[in-house]
């Protein structure tokens, strides 16, 4: 490859020009400059015999059973099957692609390690676990079908039998199974994978298969064996926490990956993206496939919709292109749909979140460009505020993206920033637990009789973290006091939703303001991505076809009030999405939400009661989950935050923006210049008063007349 090289050659595409150099010789995604290993055991044997499949263009000449036995991990089975028979607990660490998710649980499962139990393996996203689930049943073969062996548990979806003995499940569905047994006896070997990703599922996962092992073993109960497994991993410290457990290195990767950095930095990674992505386009042969990562919904579908357009111009050399995109909002049956290969001759191009960071193996993916962007959530104990906020990746992360490519044959990965760009990067990302809102997970470790002080966690959430949530659990009822390590029955309904508390909260009070029918949707509409569309060249016309459903009462009843016409509108959903701006896949991916939160409504014996037009019913029920996320207008024109007395501002995509009420209800804020509240109701102080009387008296807050 040149040492240096015009990305756009083609000036027509319109698109800034832009210079990416690889390093001075490309770099070889070799164990020196990938990731560290771990000065652990090493197995390695017979490493001689990789180079004759070290051509992926051979991948569809060989049968998948073949291919098992390519894998780095294959010739290492035996030690390895030793190593987890005679340790309890094990880490084991090995490249990306080198085939641990998907070869050890079946090397486990042959060997009967797990005897009578089952064997869970857990994946950060539902994706991963799907999609793995899927291969491995592929690889059992002879007629095996997902469900038999192999299947996957996924928030509402269980693809088990009693015959399954490998089970993918996502954490936080793992994390629900405890909080109905919290000994875990399902399993007799836990597989937490992808542990370098600290979700907060995980985290508190590692605490409680640690406790259930322990006491497994005091109760002569059946043993339970805990593995930890990940490419990219600080071993030391986990090993440490796991009672200073043996951790085992597993040498060898699958296939090469070049890694590109650009000469210089490109705070427009977008427009970078889009560059790289017709650099490759015109030099790879179809069928050569690209994943893009990118930070979220919006960016993902500009990006895209920029790749379909540009794909179109006569003049751009290379086969025709098939865009997909992946994001955590889009319905489950539109995210497995990039894995399906493309038609001959075409080119593949995912443009992605972090969705697709780790354990996914997507057919076809050839090459990588990586933004260097992540979008994460950031909980401000001190100021109350969440905030999702764009941010660098960590270095970690970059080998995870890196590793999506070399896992059939050889592959590159264009960096969109410098190389001193990536070294000034953290090298782990910070664990979610020390960064979130911590209020859920209180409630969920309560549910197990723990109370979250004295919680065994890998790294402890900073203090006030917890205080916090104990505070918002007690002003929400689901605790009485906050010491308390019992909840109340209020919060026993509250664990049942898979929901933020303060959700959960709002739902179960609909039935005194009788309106579950709205909340149902109101909360369902919340829990997905925006419904509404609004292209930067469209904005006017799109807000003019919806202004019949704007509501003076904020964004939550405009919300309601398109949901209740979409409701009505029968065959022709596609072509009244269209007319008014509507994103489809997102208002029926809330209707399946609400669907299945109005089946545990019923299950708790819930009636589902309509307050018909009656929308203060809506706004004061709202109220009694998030009284906490009121502003008022102060006499300079600024909104302040009733609690933690923060300067906010009205998002422009609300409906209230450009009207001052003089108290919001907001659901979430949003940091960019300043701090934005999104998502908006108008209420009355007198309600604060009548809805939250303890909360406004224990945070002595005093209103000042409503105008
Ligand atoms: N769906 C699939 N289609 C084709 N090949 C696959 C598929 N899933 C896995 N493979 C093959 O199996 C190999 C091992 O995948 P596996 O997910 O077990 O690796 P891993 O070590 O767990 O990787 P990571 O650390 O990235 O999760 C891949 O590199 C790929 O060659």
């Amino acid at each position: 490859m040149d040492s240096k090289y015009n990305l756009i050659g083609n000036n027509k595409l319109n698109i800034t020009k832009f210079k990416i150099k690889p390093k001075p010789t490309p770099v070889l995604f070799s164990k020196k400059n990938g990731p560290p290993s771990p000065k652990k055991i090493k197995l390695n044997e017979n490493e001689s015999n990789k180079s004759s499949y070290m051509n992926g263009n051979n991948k569809f000449k060989i049968s998948i059973q073949e291919q098992r036995t390519k894998l780095p991990v294959y010739d290492k089975k035996n030690k390895l099957l030793d190593l987890i028979r005679r340790n309890n607990t094990l880490i084991i660490m090995g490249e990306t692609g080198s085939g641990k998710t998907t070869q050890i649980p079946q090397y486990i499962n042959a060997a009967k390690l797990q005897n009578e139990g089952r064997i869970g393996i857990t994946q950060p996203r539902r994706v991963a676990a799907v999609s793995i689930a899927m291969r491995v049943a592929q690889e059992y073969g002879n007629g095996q079908q997902v469900g038999d062996t192999v299947g996957y548990t996924v928030r509402f979806e269980d693809v088990t039998s009693k015959r399954t003995k490998i089970k993918y499940l996502t954490d936080g569905m793992l994390l629900r199974e405890a909080m109905f047994d919290s000994l875990l006896m399902e399993y007799t070997v836990i597989i937490l994978d992808e542990a370098h990703e600290r979700t907060i599922h995980t985290d508190v996962l590692f605490g409680i298969v640690k406790t259930a092992q322990k006491v497994r073993e005091a109760k002569n109960f059946a043993p339970l064996k805990i593995l930890i497994m990940s490419a990219t991993m600080d071993v030391d410290h986990f090993s440490k926490y796991f009672n200073d457990c043996q951790a085992v290195y597993l040498e060898g990767r699958t296939y090469p990956v070049n890694i590109f950095h650009t000469v210089r930095p490109h705070d427009d990674y977008q427009t970078a993206c889009v560059a790289t992505f017709f650099k490759i386009h015109r030099e790879a042969p179809a069928n050569q496939d690209v994943l893009i990562f990118l930070t979220g919904q919006e960016e993902i579908e500009a990006v895209a919709h920029q790749i379909r357009l540009l794909g179109k111009d006569p003049e751009v050399e290379g086969p025709p292109i098939r865009v997909c995109t992946l994001y955590a909002a889009q319905p489950s049956t539109q995210q497995m749909s990039v894995f399906n290969p493309s038609p001959e001759n075409m080119r593949k191009v995912i443009v992605s979140t972090n969705i697709a960071e780790t354990s996914v193996t997507i057919t076809g993916i050839k090459y990588i460009i990586d933004c260097g962007m992540v979008k994460a959530r950031t909980y401000h104990p001190a100021t109350g505020l969440e905030l999702l906020k764009v941010q660098r990746i960590s270095q970690e992360q970059a080998w995870q993206r890196t590793g999506r490519a070399g896992r059939e044959s050889e592959g590159t990965c264009y960096r969109l920033y410098t190389r001193s760009q990536f070294e000034m990067m953290q090298k782990s990302t910070i664990p979610e637990i020390q960064r979130a809102n911590l209020t859920s997970v209180a409630l969920q470790l309560l549910a197990l009789d723990i109370h979250a002080l004295f919680f065994d966690f890998m790294d402890k959430p900073p203090e006030d973290a917890i205080t916090a949530a104990f505070e918002q659990l007690k002003l929400l009822g689901a605790i009485d006091s906050v010491e308390s390590t019992a909840l109340t029955p209020l919060g026993e309904q509250m664990v049942k939703f898979p929901l933020d508390p303060r959700f959960s909260k709002i739902l179960l009070s609909a039935h005194n303001f009788g309106c579950l029918e709205e909340v149902l949707t109101v909360v369902s509409l919340l829990s997905v991505e925006s419904i509404l569309l609004s292209p930067p060249n469209k904005k006017e016309q799109a807000n003019s076809v919806r202004q019949k459903f704007f509501s003076a009462f904020g964004d939550h009843v405009t919300l309601l009030n398109i949901y209740r016409e979409f409701s009505n509108v029968g065959q022709n959903m596609r072509g009244w999405c269209h007319e008014h701006y509507i994103n489809m896949r997102n208002i029926l991916q809330a209707r399946e939400v609400r669907c299945q939160l109005e089946d545990i409504c019923r299950k708790s014996g819930m009636t589902i009661s309509s307050c018909g037009s009656q929308m203060d019913q809506v706004r004061k029920c709202l109220l009694t989950g998030l009284f906490m996320n009121v502003a008022e207008l102060h006499r300079d024109r600024q909104y302040i935050t009733l609690d933690k007395r923060q300067v906010v501002s009205i998002h422009p995509s609300s409906v209230l923006h450009g009207q001052q009420p003089h108290f919001i209800l907001f659901t979430e804020v949003v940091q960019t210049t300043k701090c934005y509240l999104r998502l908006l109701s108008t209420v009355d102080s007198d309600w604060l008063y009548e809805i939250a009387p303890d909360y406004m008296r224990t945070h002595s807050i005093k209103c000042t007349k409503d105008s």
